[in-house]
Parts: C-alpha cells; structure tokens; sequence
C-alpha cells in the first residue's frame, strides 16, 4: 500500500495569473491544480500552456512540514480544440499529475494513459479525474475500477460541483441536499478502486463560516479533501481534514489496549464499554499515520 498523501487543500491557480502563481511557494496547501481549462479564457489559452514548463520548473522543493506540495496541471478535454497540445505540453513539463476534466467514461482516461505510456514510467505521472457531467454519473463504477489497475495511472476523483449544478439543474442549496446523493456515490466509488476522493469548491470565497461548515460536510462524509479557489480557504481545510484530537485520543487509547500482554492473541475486547476488535485497531492505526504525515 502506498503511504498516505494528505491532500486536505487542492488550490486551483489559473494558469494565466501572474499575481497568483507567484504566490505558490508561500502557500500551505497540499496541492496545487494549475489550471488551464475553466479559469483561462480562450484567447489566453495558448499563452498559458506556454507559461507550463517554467511554472513546473520553478515548483517549491518543501513545505514548512518538509513536504513537497503536490502540482497537479488542469488540461482542457481532449474533444477541445486546446486538448491534444496541452497534453503534449503538459507532458515534457512533467508534474505529478495531470487532470482531466469532463470525463464521462473509462475510455477518456485510457486514452491520456495511452498518450502519457509513450513519455512516463507507470508509477511516475498520475490522472486525476473530475467527475461533474451526467455521463460520468452513470459511469462512475467502471471509471473507479480503473484505480485498481496502477497500469491506468488513476489515482484521485474530484467533484465538480459547478458543472454538475450545470448540466442537471438541480438547485444549489447551502445544504448542498440535491448534490449529496452524486458526491456519496463517487466516494463509495472512489473507495471500491482505491482512489482519493475530494470534494468540489465553494464559491463564496467570502464567506468563511459558510465554507468551514462545507469542510465540515465533507470530512464527515469521508472525503480526502476539498478543492479550492482562493488562498484564504486552505487554513480552514487543513484543519477540516485532519483528524481531530478527540479522534487520535481514541486512536492511541485502541492501540494502546491492544499493544498489552493480556490482550494480545485476542481478536476482539472491551475498551471503556465499547467493543472493539482488529478492525478498529487498523483503522486507528491508519488515523495514527495519517496524522504522522501531516504533523497533527
Ligand atoms: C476568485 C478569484 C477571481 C478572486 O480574485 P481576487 O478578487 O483577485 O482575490 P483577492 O484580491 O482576494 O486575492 C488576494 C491575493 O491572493 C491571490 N490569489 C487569489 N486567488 C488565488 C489563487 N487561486 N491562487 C493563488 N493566489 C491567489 C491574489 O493574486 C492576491 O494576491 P496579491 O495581490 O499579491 O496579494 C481568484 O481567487 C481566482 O481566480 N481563483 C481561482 C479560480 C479558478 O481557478 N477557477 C477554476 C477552478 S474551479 C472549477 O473549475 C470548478 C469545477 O470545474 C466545477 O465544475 O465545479
Ligand atoms: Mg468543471
């Protein structure tokens, strides 16, 4: 199994922003989405791919926490008229990832899979997928499944909930109540290929009450993390997806109990009036590590 990746904050950093691709190496979000495909207007399009390689090239080494944070490149779809030379570009800039938007079948990511086996090992660049059109919905089983093979390079959903709202007009609540049965169904998705999972933005970058309580959603539903749109959003999803101290308090209390001599052939045991058995102990295992990594 791979070790855990935390990517609590996803920025999106359109591609043609100078102002705001200078402020990357000062921000602590786990990752960043440079973005050429929804915030570039056409006619800065091919500028902004050009902009790629440098903008790669001068990618922070480290975070404050020693980490790498991830850069991730939005391309346009492959059916546009920009897909196929972003894809090239994009390619000889070699980020970790690529994401392509629009995907409504397996078949749109084999096919950038196919593009990237001519230029990358297997295990070096990821796809990331956003799942925001109908077609996707209907398909997200077959698109996930795709994780389990590491050959397809599949490694992550992202709920665009901007182009969902679009194409199937349901009405856009502060509850989000007529998105959540789409957004649990790409993380039961996403959990059956082994896949992380993250939610879509919240628009109203001024209201930060409103968007901790989105984080809050999200994190209970068992989301990896969110995307973002503006740095002043990542503080609150830090701390949104990380586990709380009352959970690593009864993460270590299960490790503990299990760790004692009297304990140790058991496969289940009582633990302040609750049962608890191996199962509980790798998931809090899990938790343990998840909060090692990201210095919780
Ligand atoms: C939303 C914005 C247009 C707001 O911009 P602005 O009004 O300029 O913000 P501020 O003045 O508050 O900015 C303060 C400083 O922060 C920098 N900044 C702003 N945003 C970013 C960012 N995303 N990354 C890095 N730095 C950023 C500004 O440059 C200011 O810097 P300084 O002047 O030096 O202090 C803007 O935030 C923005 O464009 N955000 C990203 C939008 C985007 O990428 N959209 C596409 C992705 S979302 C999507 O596509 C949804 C999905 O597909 C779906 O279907 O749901
Ligand atoms: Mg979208």
């Amino acid at each position: 199994m791979e070790p855990y990746r935390p990517r609590r904050s996803v920025l999106y950093v359109p591609a043609s922003n100078e102002k705001a691709l200078a402020k990357i190496a000062q921000l602590a979000c786990d990752a960043v989405i440079i973005d050429l495909e929804d915030a570039v207007a056409p006619a800065d399009k091919i500028a902004a791919r050009e902009k790629l390689a440098g903008i790669l090239a001068n990618r922070p080494d480290a975070d404050h926490n020693g980490r790498r944070c991830e850069m991730v490149v939005r391309v346009n779809a492959l059916s546009s008229e920009w897909g196929a030379d972003d894809l090239a570009a994009v390619a000889k800039a070699e980020p970790d990832g690529i994401l392509l938007p629009k995907v409504d079948t397996p078949r749109d990511v084999l096919e950038v899979g196919d593009v990237l086996d001519d230029n990358f090992a297997p295990d070096s660049v990821k796809l990331w997928a956003m799942i925001e059109t109908p077609k996707a919905m209907l398909n997200i089983g077959a698109i996930a499944e795709l994780g389990r093979d590491p050959a397809s390079r599949l490694d992550c959903f992202i709920a665009g909930t901007n182009d969902l709202i679009k194409d199937t007009g349901v009405l856009a609540t502060p509850d989000r109540a007529y998105l959540l049965p789409w957004l649990m169904q790409m993380l039961l998705a996403a959990r059956a290929g082994g896949l992380d999972m993250l939610d879509g933005v919240f628009n109203d970058f001024r209201d930060p009450d409103a968007f901790a309580r989105e984080c809050a959603q999200a994190a209970a539903m068992g989301f990896d993390g969110k995307t973002l749109i503006h740095p002043s959003q990542i503080e609150a999803a830090n701390r949104a997806f990380a586990p709380s101290a009352q959970a690593l308090a009864e993460a270590r209390a299960v490790k503990d109990a299990f760790a004692l001599a009297q304990n140790s052939g058991k496969g289940v045991i009582a633990l302040n009036g609750r049962m608890v058995e191996r199962l509980h102990l790798a998931q809090a295992e899990k938790l343990l590590a998840k909060a090692a990594a990201i210095g919780a």
